[in-house]
């Protein structure tokens, strides 16, 4: 057997175990090719390790010396230590792909030793389900071949699309988060379920199997979704009442207005970063 790591993760968090979770359940990836490194919490690394059966990466320079890939999963703000302690051991050889928010390539490009194939990703949580909404581009040392390369590694762990650098931004506030706007519409509707008597459970059900029911819909029948929408809204029925109180509340406004939000923090923890490097 092979030991040599295939793919180094830089940072042992949630978004590095969604994405090694995903490529180990929907790729030929085995636990051998994959290591994972942290700063310090060496109790996370031995229980990704022992959840995954993952090799510890004993010598962490040449692990990541050693490894095609490099996945940095650091955040925004541990960015550039990261790049200071490990960036020597990466080298042109390799393609490094970020997944973190807001950092533009040739930022991770232009602290790296050598010219290097640069890829940045935005996945989501749902990674660890195979079911990630992932954008990615490309920087300005990567070939064609590397971004390939990335998107079959996300397109293991759900759809991969390619945008240009200067939307990454927007995917961040839109895909990347978006898992935590649905979450929050979920907790809204089994709460409002559960304050007009339902049961938890019952409201917890029916909640997730609406939500379920109104993906697939959306996913299968091809429609639109103002048509779909329109389709349950009976004229002066039960949703055109529900509807009316979440346009009153301004419900597209505020969505939009997170989606927004959500971008700028992205844009700003870009800016603080380049800043930081001059
Ligand atoms: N959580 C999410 O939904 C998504 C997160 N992201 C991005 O993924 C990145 C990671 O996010 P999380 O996994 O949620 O963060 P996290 O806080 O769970 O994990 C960060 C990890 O980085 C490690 N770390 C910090 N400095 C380090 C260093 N110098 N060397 C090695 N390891 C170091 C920490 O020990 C920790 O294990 C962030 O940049 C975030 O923007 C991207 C898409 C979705
Ligand atoms: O909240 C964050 O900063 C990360 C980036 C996208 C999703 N979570």
């Amino acid at each position: 057997m092979n030991d040599k790591p295939q793919t180094c993760f830089i940072g042992a968090g949630a978004m590095a175990e969604a994405i090694l979770c995903g490529l180990l359940e929907n790729t030929d990836t085995r636990p051998h090719q994959i290591r994972v490194i942290n700063r310090t919490n060496t109790d996370r690394l031995r229980e990704l390790e022992q959840r995954y059966q993952l090799l510890a990466a004993n010598d962490k320079e040449e692990t990541i010396r050693q490894a095609k890939q490099v996945i940095l999963a650091v955040k925004p703000k541990d960015m550039a230590d990261a790049i200071q302690q490990w960036g020597s051991c990466i080298h042109s050889g390799q393609t490094v792909i970020s997944v973190v928010a807001g950092i533009p390539t040739s930022f991770i490009e232009s602290l790296l030793p050598q010219p290097t194939a640069v890829i940045r990703a935005m996945p989501n949580t749902s990674s660890m389900i195979g079911r990630s909404a992932t954008a990615l581009c490309k920087g300005q040392y990567a070939q064609q071949k590397d971004l390939e390369a990335a998107v079959r590694i996300f397109s293991a762990i759900g759809s991969a699309i390619v945008v240009e650098e200067d939307q990454m931004d927007t995917v961040t506030g839109l895909s990347g988060s978006g898992p935590a706007y649905i979450y929050y519409l979920v907790e809204a509707l089994e709460q409002a379920g559960i304050e007009a008597g339902l049961s938890r459970t019952v409201a917890r059900e029916l909640t997730l199997q609406t939500l379920l029911g109104a993906a697939h819909m959306l996913v299968e029948t091809g429609e639109e979704p103002a048509e779909l929408r329109r389709k349950v809204t009976s004229p002066g029925g039960t949703t055109m009442a529900g509807l009316q109180t979440l346009a009153e509340h301004r419900f597209e406004e505020a969505v939009a207005e997170a989606v927004h939000s959500a971008k700028k923090r992205a844009q700003e923890l870009g800016r603080s970063m380049t800043a930081l490097s001059r």
